[in-house]
């Protein structure tokens, strides 16, 4: 058997090695005749498998993507070749919270307030979503949640709409599928009528997908009235992004909310058991045997901090999203747009998951146990 696996999967050859042979090529380089010898693919999110890309996949059985999300796949022309495909549900959610809380406490830092003050608005409560509303309610933070698809088939309790949240919060995270029709389309959901409702003062974070916000009309809003914050970490025409808002962005990455190795090696180890499934072989490699020892796994606090300067700290521990907000600008200024925002992601540097941090309270901080284990860490 002949595997094509991405050259930015982490774990491709202690999983897929054993089952044939294995090429390995850069997501966005690969083409119609690379998939002509080729009986299973394993891509990220870069890669598009439409009708094009498997004009010349004869003997293609199987795809596999190492993502939460599906957009860049054609599901139903995979179906109408008899291919199998899988996904990564959930895969680096853990991931997406931990960018999130990092960048609102960044944020809270730099500009003088406290996430405590704060109510936020949750647009799309799924893997990423509902973890986040989990975490924050845990903590005590106001939370509003949108998901028209959940509140349709669950009922309304729970859910609000999309313009309550618009109306009454201060912040707005957008953690919503890329859907380009149908009644929950997500295309352009913050079009430029939606952020002009935006309340001055608002924060809005996107780490979904570009193309569920207008970017043209977030830059008029950033640039012309500069009443409002944007974090983004995912934008339309990813890679080669709108370098105006990128600069206008008070916190800009490229597309690596989800990049801890937890989340990845996660990923790669969902896609190989998927595969293994799609054989009929056992899948003997475990994802405990993919994951090495985290660099730092304890932290001891004695007290003389309040709450969320201690997440803010045991955060950093393990990921500071500083770091690669401060990469994009310094590499995409060095090679260009799109191949600076591809050098991030090809050359990220180690991150794990703050659930691999634990925490040692000294008695003047137990009080802080309870909410902080809420936060994600946890609490020896
Ligand atoms: N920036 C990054 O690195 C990452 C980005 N993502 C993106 O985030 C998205 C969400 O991830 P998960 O939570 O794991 O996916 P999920 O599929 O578990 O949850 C998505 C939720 O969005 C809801 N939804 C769909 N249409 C909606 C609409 N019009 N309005 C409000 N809610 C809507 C769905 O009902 C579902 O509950 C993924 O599809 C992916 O595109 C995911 C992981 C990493
Ligand atoms: O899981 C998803 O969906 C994501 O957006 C991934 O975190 C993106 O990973 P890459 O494909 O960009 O490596």
């Amino acid at each position: 058997m002949r595997l094509l696996v991405d050259a930015n999967v982490p774990g491709a050859e202690a999983c897929f090695g054993p089952l044939g042979e294995l090429v390995r090529m850069p997501g966005r380089e690969i083409a119609p005749a690379d998939l002509r010898d080729v009986d299973a693919l394993v891509i990220r999110s870069i890669t598009r498998v439409d009708e094009a890309l498997l004009a010349e996949a004869s003997r293609l059985r199987f795809v596999g993507t190492c993502t939460i999300g599906t957009d860049h796949v054609d599901t139903r022309a995979l179906a109408e070749r008899g291919i199998a495909f899988a996904s990564a549900p959930g895969c680096n959610a853990e991931a997406v919270v931990d960018y999130v809380l990092g960048s609102l406490l960044t944020l809270a830092e730099r500009q003088g307030w406290r996430l405590a003050e704060r109510r936020v608005g949750i647009v799309g409560v799924g893997n990423v979503g509902g973890r986040l509303l989990a975490r924050l309610s845990v903590m005590g933070i106001a939370c509003l949640a949108c998901d028209p698809p959940r509140a349709e088939v669950e009922g309304r309790e729970g859910f609000e709409k999309l313009e309550t949240l618009i109306g009454e919060c201060d912040v707005l995270c957008l953690h919503t599928p890329l859907v380009r029709d149908g009644p929950h389309a997500t295309h352009h959901l913050l079009d430029a009528q939606r952020l002009a409702e935006l309340s001055p003062g608002t924060l809005l974070l996107n780490a979904g997908r570009g193309d569920c916000i207008d970017g043209q009309a977030l830059r008029q809003r950033l640039a012309g009235q500069g009443d409002i914050s944007a974090v983004l970490d995912v934008w339309e025409g990813e890679p080669g992004i709108d370098p105006a808002l990128r600069d206008l962005a008070q916190i800009a990455t490229p597309h690596i909310a989800g990049h801890s190795l937890d989340g990845k090696l996660r990923g790669t180890h969902q896609i190989y058991a998927a595969l293994c499934r799609h054989l009929g072989l056992p899948a003997r490699l475990g994802l405990d045997e993919l994951l090495p020892a985290p660099p730092v796994t304890r932290i001891a606090l004695d007290g003389g901090l309040e709450a969320e300067e201690a997440l803010r700290l045991c955060l950093r521990t393990v990921y500071d999203v500083r770091r690669d907000h401060d990469s994009l600008r310094r590499e995409s200024y060095r090679l260009g747009m799109a191949r600076g925002f591809d050098a991030c992601r090809a050359n990220y540097p180690l991150r794990r998951e703050l659930s691999t941090l634990s925490l040692e309270l000294g008695p003047k901080a137990q009080a802080l146990a309870p909410w902080l284990q809420g936060a994600g860490l946890n609490v020896a």
